[in-house]
């Protein structure tokens, strides 16, 4: 076996285990690079195989669908190879298809019977030979779509009647494309420029963000295994993720609830702005949730953090009324804003999630309100793009608390590049939007 075929085994172990739904597929491929004592070098083809096959994993099957005779007896370790050679294929110029499809014969050699490398290899000359299906044999637009971007009929169908074809569309093709890495500068310690400077002495490339006055870009590395983080001078986290704190509009001295904050990316952003003045208080469901944001918090010398671990329903137990300035509920959700990601995440949400995640969000909302004192401001905030745990929450919360009302002023408080995307009180961003995470935001402020 040569180093390659171990890259793709190895490609196919973590492909199974991901379907059998045993761990994250970022565990499962860090897992993996140790044990199976992956080269450096080769870590990038393992990644993008691994990765790549996930994300078109419908389309694929799509593909192989007439080349293979009985589905059902294809044990799963066949199945991912399929997937993964045709991947290569498909989509990956420097790898010629004979040298793939050789790869995957000898693999199936190794793993199964002479039977298997045989079915391997005559699934995937006769792809060669007779080339893939057309798309276009598949009428309806939605479900076209769905196989063209490897996302689930039902979550193309409801996209598409909440923003219209052409936003789902934009939002599944992006979806199929790398992440951009960004980070957020402690500028506390340092400012954007020094730590760019920095940044780029350790070897790493990075630039600006056009979007967020404190955010920079990662065009060439891993920005959490540079010295900068370890000294607390960054903080991965997404564009999108960092506008959280520019709508609650912090000022010095005050006082503010986060009361779904682990791991930590918003509150330690909050406590950032305070700049060593003020409180944040964080909680979190789970005390092992917890430890997480007071690592961070270390890591970056805050001291302006308290941290505790409860239910937040449960938050008027530990609080007395009007004790917060502000106040963020960044509500567990569904996460569709950020399937880019976590591609694995497209083959096991159910439509019925989304439904049980409303009434979680409209729960806390109720729970966390009388804790805000008059004239304070709510902050509602979600990684995801559906209607039902965005603007339909805030409806339902308005309708029920007529002491709130939208803040329009949040607008002025929001950088420049993303104030034409408001609408009023409310953000919607799209991944489409500028590369960043799918995210809403809304913005709510307790009447006097
Ligand atoms: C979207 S994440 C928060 C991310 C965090 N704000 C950040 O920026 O790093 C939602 C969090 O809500 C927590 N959570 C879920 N239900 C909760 C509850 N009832 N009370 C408190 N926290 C809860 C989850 O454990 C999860 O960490």
């Amino acid at each position: 076996m040569t180093e390659k075929s171990n890259v793709r085994e190895s490609v196919v172990t973590i492909l199974e285990q991901i379907e059998k739904n045993q761990s994250y597929s970022n565990l499962l491929l860090n897992n993996v690079i140790k044990k199976n004592q992956i080269a450096t070098k080769d870590i990038g083809l393992l990644t993008e195989l691994t990765y790549g096959t996930l994300q078109r994993k419908m389309t694929l099957d799509y593909y192989l669908e007439p080349f293979i005779k009985n589905p059902k007896k294809l044990e799963n370790w066949v199945k991912q190879l399929l997937r993964m050679t045709l991947y290569q294929m498909l989509y990956l110029d420097k790898i010629p298809d004979r040298a793939a499809i050789h790869e995957a014969v000898e693999i199936a050699k190794k793993r199964g019977h002479k039977g298997i490398s045989g079915m391997v290899n005559g699934v995937l000359r006769s792809i060669q030979r007779e080339g893939i299906r057309d798309m276009n044999d598949i009428k309806d637009e939605v479900e076209r779509l769905s196989i063209e971007t490897s996302h689930p009929t039902w979550l193309v169908r409801r996209w598409t009647e909440q923003f219209g074809y052409n936003k789902a569309k934009e939002m599944c093709e992006i979806n199929l494309t790398a992440p951009m890495q960004t980070a957020r500068i402690n500028t506390n310690k340092i400012d954007r420029e020094a730590c760019i400077k920095r940044l780029s002495e350790e070897g790493y490339q990075v630039e600006e963000s056009v979007v967020v006055p404190e955010a920079i870009k990662c065009l060439k590395g891993n920005l959490a295994h540079s010295e900068s983080f370890k000294e607390g001078l960054i903080t991965i986290q997404d564009e999108s993720s960092m506008l959280v704190a520019y709508a609650l509009g912090i000022e010095q001295n005050e006082t503010i609830l986060d009361a779904c904050a682990a791991p930590g990316g918003k509150s330690t952003h909050i406590a950032e702005k305070l700049e060593e003045t003020g409180q944040v208080i964080s909680l979190d469901l789970h005390e092992h949730k917890v430890k997480l944001i007071n690592e961070n918090a270390a890591r970056l010398g805050l001291k302006n953090i308290e941290t505790k671990a409860m239910d937040s329903r449960r938050v008027q137990e530990a609080f007395e009324g009007s004790t917060f300035d502000r106040i963020l509920l960044d509500a567990p959700c569904s996460g569709l804003g950020v399937m880019r990601r976590k591609p694995d995440m497209k083959y096991t949400k159910k439509e019925e999630d989304l439904d049980r995640l409303q009434s979680i969000q409209l729960q806390l909302l109720d729970s966390v309100t009388p804790l805000l004192k008059p004239g304070g401001t709510l902050v509602y905030s979600t990684c995801t793009i559906d209607r039902s745990e965005n603007e339909e929450v805030v409806t339902a919360f308005l309708q029920k608390h007529t002491d709130f009302e939208g803040d329009p002023s949040v607008i002025e408080r929001m950088p420049k590049a993303i104030q034409p995307l408001m609408s009023d009180f409310q953000l919607q961003i799209f991944p489409q939007d500028f590369g960043s995470d799918g995210f809403y935001i809304a913005s709510l402020r307790k009447k006097v």
